[in-house]
C-alpha cells in the first residue's frame, strides 16, 4: 500500500479555521482523515502540508512511526508549531488508514481500552474576558456556568485573569476572587472548575497572588499561570501552589516536554495531539509524564476530527484525567463530520467503527471557506498601550 496524495481542506469556524487533512492511498476507497488546525496560522500550516507531501508519496501509510521519522528528519530543519501541526494532521490520518485497513478502531491499535468512557470539559467563555473584568461583574461567567452545567457538563473552564503584566493590583485580584467565587457558588460543589491564566501574569509573584485569591473556590487546576516557556517559574509555582498547575498546550514534541517533566514544572500536562506530533508522539509524552506522577488533560479547542482523535487517545491512555472539547464552537459542528459515537456533554463513549470512525461532509466544508479570523489578541494591551500576552 502506498500514499498517493496529501490534501488540506480548510473550513472556517468563526474563531478558528479548521484544517482537515486527507491522506490518500493507491487502494481504491481507502484514505484517512486528520486535523492540523492552528488558529491564526492557517495558511502556514496548509503550506507546510504541501511541502511535506513530497516526502511521503510512495511510502506505506501503515508504517506510522517510519512516516513520522521521514517527516521530522528528512526535512532537515526542525519544525516549529506550524510544521508540527501539519505533521500531526498527517500522522492522525495514517492511524485512520491503518485502522480502516485492519477493520479495527484506532484505540485498539494504541494499546486497547483502559476506561469505560472519556470524561470531557468545555469552556465558559471564548477568548478574553476583558469586558467582564472591566464591568467588574461576575454575571456573565455565572450565567454561562449555569447554561453549560445545565446542559450536562460537570467540568468547565474559564479564562478570567485580567491583563496586569508583572504586578497584581488589589482591585484586579479581588475581582478575580469574586468572579471565581461567584461561579463556585452558582454551580455548587459537584462541578469541577478550571481557570486558564493564558500565561497572562508575566511574573511568578503576580501569578501566585491570583492563585491564592482563587484558592477558596477549590478549583481542579489552574492553567499556564505564567508563559509556558518559563520552566523554572512554573516549577517554582507548582512546588508552592495549593491548586494543581496545568500547562503544555504550547509545547511541541517530546523534546520540549522532557525539560518540563524533569523540572516537575506542572502537575497536569496538556499536550495537543494536533500540534505536538500526533497520536504516537502524544503517547510517548504520556509515558514520560506518567513516570513523574503527571496526569494529562489534553488540549483541544479545535475541530471535530481533533476531538475524535482525542477520544481514541483518551480511551487508551491511563494517565488521561479529562479531555478538553469545544463542540459548541459553531452551530453546524455536527454537519461537518459524523462521529462514531453519540456525543454527550461531559462524557464520550467508546467508539467501535474502524479507524477514527468519522465520515466527512466535504460539501459543508466547501460552504465555509477560509476567512481571516478575528484577532482577539489585539485586546491584550495595558492602559498605556504596552503589549502583553493574550
Ligand atoms: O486552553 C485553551 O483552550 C486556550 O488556551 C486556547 O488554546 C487559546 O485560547 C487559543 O485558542
Ligand atoms: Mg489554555
Amino acid at each position: 500500500m502506498k500514499i498517493t496524495a496529501i490534501k488540506a481542506l480548510v473550513c472556517n469556524a468563526e474563531m478558528r479555521n479548521w484544517v482537515f487533512v486527507r491522506v490518500e492511498t493507491d487502494e481504491p476507497g481507502l484514505f484517512g482523515w486528520g486535523e492540523a488546525t492552528l488558529e491564526w496560522k492557517t495558511r502556514a500550516v496548509v503550506g507546510a502540508l504541501q511541502d511535506l507531501e513530497a516526502l511521503l508519496i510512495g511510502q506505506d501509510p501503515r508504517n506510522v512511526e517510519q512516516c513520522y521519522q521521514i517527516l521530522t528528519r528528512h526535512g532537515f530543519w526542525r519544525l516549529g508549531v506550524e510544521g508540527m501541526s501539519a505533521v500531526s494532521g498527517i500522522e492522525i490520518a495514517l492511524w485512520d488508514i491503518l485502522g480502516k485497513s485492519l477493520g479495527v478502531p484506532v484505540w485498539r491499535l494504541l494499546g486497547g481500552q483502559v476506561r469505560d468512557y472519556l470524561r470531557t470539559y468545555t469552556h465558559l467563555g471564548l477568548g478574553d474576558m476583558k469586558a467582564v473584568y472591566e464591568s467588574g461583574s461576575a454575571d456573565t461567567i455565572v450565567e454561562r456556568g449555569r447554561i453549560v452545567t445545565q446542559a450536562g457538563y460537570d467540568a468547565v473552564k474559564v479564562v478570567c485573569i485580567p491583563y496586569t503584566h508583572y504586578v497584581s493590583p488589589a482591585k484586579a485580584v479581588d475581582s478575580v476572587a469574586d468572579m471565581v467565587g461567584a461561579l463556585r457558588e452558582a454551580v455548587g460543589p459537584d462541578i469541577d472548575i478550571m481557570v486558564d491564566f493564558h500565561g497572562r501574569p508575566a511574573s511568578v509573584n503576580a501569578a501566585m497572588d491570583y492563585l491564592k485569591a482563587i484558592e477558596p473556590a477549590r478549583i481542579m487546576f489552574a492553567e499556564e499561570p505564567v508563559p509556558p516557556e518559563d520552566v523554572a517559574g512554573l516549577a517554582h509555582i507548582t512546588a508552592r501552589s495549593a491548586i494543581p498547575i496545568a500547562s503544555g498546550e504550547r509545547l511541541i514534541g517530546r523534546r520540549e516536554f522532557t525539560q518540563s517533566v524533569a523540572a516537575r514544572a506542572f502537575n497536569i500536562a496538556q499536550p495537543d495531539i494536533c500540534h505536538t506530533g500526533g497520536l504516537l508522539e502524544t503517547k510517548k509524552i504520556a509515558a514520560l509524564a506518567e513516570t513523574a506522577g503527571i496526569g494529562l488533560a489534553p488540549h483541544n479547542p479545535l475541530g471535530p476530527i481533533a476531538g475524535v482523535a482525542a477520544l481514541h487517545f483518551g480511551i487508551s491512555t491511563p494517565n488521561v484525567i479529562i479531555q478538553e472539547e469545544m463542540s459548541g464552537a459553531v452551530a453546524w459542528y455536527d454537519d461537518v463530520v459524523t462521529w462514531p459515537i453519540d456525543r454527550k456533554p461531559g462524557r464520550w463513549d467508546v467508539p467501535d467503527l474502524p479507524g477514527l470512525g468519522v465520515t466527512v461532509n466535504e460539501d459543508v466544508i466547501a460552504r465555509h471557506p477560509f476567512k481571516q479570523e478575528v484577532l482577539h489578541a489585539r485586546n491584550a494591551v495595558m492602559p498605556d498601550g504596552t503589549v502583553v500576552d493574550w
